[in-house]
């Protein structure tokens, strides 16, 4: 037994949770939910206010960092990796701050992480970060040469919702196909065979549904023309398709619970947008099951979105020819990431060390 506790740190577009286990067992855990001014800025914007969120929380549990044995953090925007649980060191900490392959609020959990872990002298690791990559070839290709689709998703959560329904049903994830749908800030898609995920829409670059936060697939002549008439910078275009896109570009919020009072209250605009989302999620499942060639023991749904009984309706009746459906809202990305930290820590020749791209050993 741990007599010190695990922080975990899970930063996502909205979000900012933090939780305190102490071997796999859960003391505290607190949602932060943010305003849209801080979670349509960049990362290094939010950082700041992001660790005082953090050191709020311990200060309230009454906890100081001498009762902490590691940080377990969720992981962002790094070079394709296998999954896994892995050291954050000074190439993973410049991948992450460089935003060399992306922003993203999971960069922030990295960063925050290793700034706690500098600041008190305490190891801090990732685990399954978005960029698991376990595509089938075919899956990266798109229609032009030098263009890639690359793996980008829920990749911690896709994965622990698979095993959580696996074990619920007697059988091994490594023996199910699965289409996995996380439906948070960003919404992703996952086609997961035996174990793999071969097929998943990129939940951050312009692919798959629209999102609470993302714009999901455009049409690249719209797309184009947008940007020229508006003289927006590939910057600017990103910002938009990647953080301030979907519900939140239609509606104003990205929160579904305002957006499902307004539609009570009789907002049609705000009805019809929802309606869209759920045929676009709906396509992409049907997508996932073509690719799982109509092999599909479960569908399970995941993530806050998944919450509302509202959405879950209008994507029923697409889908529901497929396979069977799971609902577990909300997330177990706690749970998992503490999991990941008492495993490294139980048993260092598990704990993986990041290289960056062109690094040798
Ligand atoms: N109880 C709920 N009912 C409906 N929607 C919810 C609920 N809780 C969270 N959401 C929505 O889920 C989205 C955030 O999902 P979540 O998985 O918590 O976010 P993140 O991607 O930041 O981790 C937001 O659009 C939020 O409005
Ligand atoms: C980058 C893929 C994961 C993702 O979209 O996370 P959020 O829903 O937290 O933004």
């Amino acid at each position: 037994m741990m007599k010190k506790f695990i922080l975990v740190l899970n930063l996502g577009s909205t979000t900012t949770k933090v939780a305190l286990f102490r071997d796999l067992n859960c003391h505290i855990v607190k949602t932060y939910s943010h305003d849209k001014e801080l979670i349509s800025q960049d990362i290094s914007a939010q950082k700041a206010a992001r660790y005082d969120t953090v050191m709020m929380f311990l200060s309230e549990a009454g906890i100081t960092p001498e009762d902490i044995s590691i940080v377990a953090s969720r992981g962002g925007l790094l070079h394709p990796v296998e999954g896994g649980t892995y050291l954050i060191n000074d190439d993973m900490l410049l991948d992450l701050t460089s935003g060399k392959y992306g922003d993203h609020a999971s960069n922030l959990s990295g960063i925050l992480a290793a700034e706690f872990s500098k600041n008190h002298g305490i190891e801090a690791v990732i685990t399954d970060p978005v960029v698991v990559d376990e595509l089938c070839n075919e899956a990266k290709y798109t229609g032009l040469k030098n263009v890639k689709r690359t793996s980008i998703f829920h990749a911690l959560n896709q994965k622990a919702a698979a095993r959580k329904y696996a074990d619920s049903v007697g059988q091994t994830y490594e023996n199910l196909n699965l289409i996995v749908i996380h439906m948070g800030g960003g919404i992703t898609v996952g086609a997961h065979h035996l174990g793999k995920v071969i097929d998943v829409n990129n939940g951050l670059n312009g692919d798959g549904p629209m999102s609470p936060t993302r714009a999901g697939s455009l049409p690249a002549d719209g797309l184009l023309k947008y940007m020229a008439e508006r003289n927006l910078s590939k910057n600017e275009m990103i910002h938009l398709i990647s953080k301030a896109g979907g519900l939140l570009s239609h509606l104003n919020t990205e929160d579904v619970r305002d957006i499902t009072a307004d539609i009570n209250n009789g907002n049609r605009h705000s009805a019809e947008v929802l309606e869209a989302m759920a045929f676009q999620i709906g396509k992409e499942i049907g997508a996932k099951a073509a690719v799982l060639r109509g092999q599909v023991d479960q569908i399970i749904f995941t993530g806050g979105v998944s919450y509302s009984n509202y959405v879950m309706d209008l994507i029923t009746p697409y889908i529901s020819f497929i396979a069977p459906v799971t609902i577990y809202p909300g997330e177990f990305e706690m749970e998992a990431l503490a999991y990941g930290a008492y495993t490294v820590s139980n048993d260092r020749t598990l704990l993986k060390t990041y290289k960056a791209e062109g690094s040798h050993d």
